[in-house]
């Protein structure tokens, strides 16, 4: 079995309904965003012979949802009020609703979906918050 690892980073703006602690204010993070993907058999001719996946293909994948999570504010829907949503439109900020609260966790499962989506073997996707906060997700 082989097994190979990419990361693209964004920056996003979330905030933790409902938590009790700092992290219930509106605050930004570099989030770094880990796939490992994998695969039983290496390409055997043309451009990708000796690959699992071109890395180039496997970034460019990840790096699409990545760019589209970039400097917005990322949330779960229905947290805020309807007239702070209006003033947030209003001022066309550009804001992603999930239907889970955008913890580090739920961020993980979110990304190995989209990349399972994307038909990857996706062995698991960790999320990184900060340099030392981390959460993985794996099937
Ligand atoms: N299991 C999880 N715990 C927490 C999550 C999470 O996603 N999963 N998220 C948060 C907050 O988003 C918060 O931003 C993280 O805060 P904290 O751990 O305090 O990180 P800091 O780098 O700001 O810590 P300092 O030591 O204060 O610098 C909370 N928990
Ligand atoms: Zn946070």
């Amino acid at each position: 079995m082989y097994s190979l690892k990419t990361n693209s980073s964004f920056d996003s703006a979330h905030f933790l309904a409902g938590y009790e602690g700092k992290c219930r204010n509106l605050h930004g993070h570099r989030w770094t965003v880990e796939v490992e993907v994998g695969g039983e058999k290496l390409m055997q001719d043309g451009q990708t012979r000796g690959m699992v996946v071109d890395f180039g293909d496997l970034k460019k994948d990840l790096r699409e949802k990545t760019e589209e999570m970039d400097h917005c504010l990322i949330m779960e829907k229905g947290t805020l009020k309807e007239k702070t949503m209006e003033a947030l439109e209003e001022e066309q900020f550009r804001i992603i609703e999930l239907p889970m609260r955008p913890t580090a966790e739920n961020l993980a499962k979110y990304f190995y979906e989209y990349m399972a989506d994307k038909g990857y073997q996706v062995l698991r996707t960790t999320v990184y918050e900060t340099p030392t906060n981390a959460a993985t997700y794996m099937a």
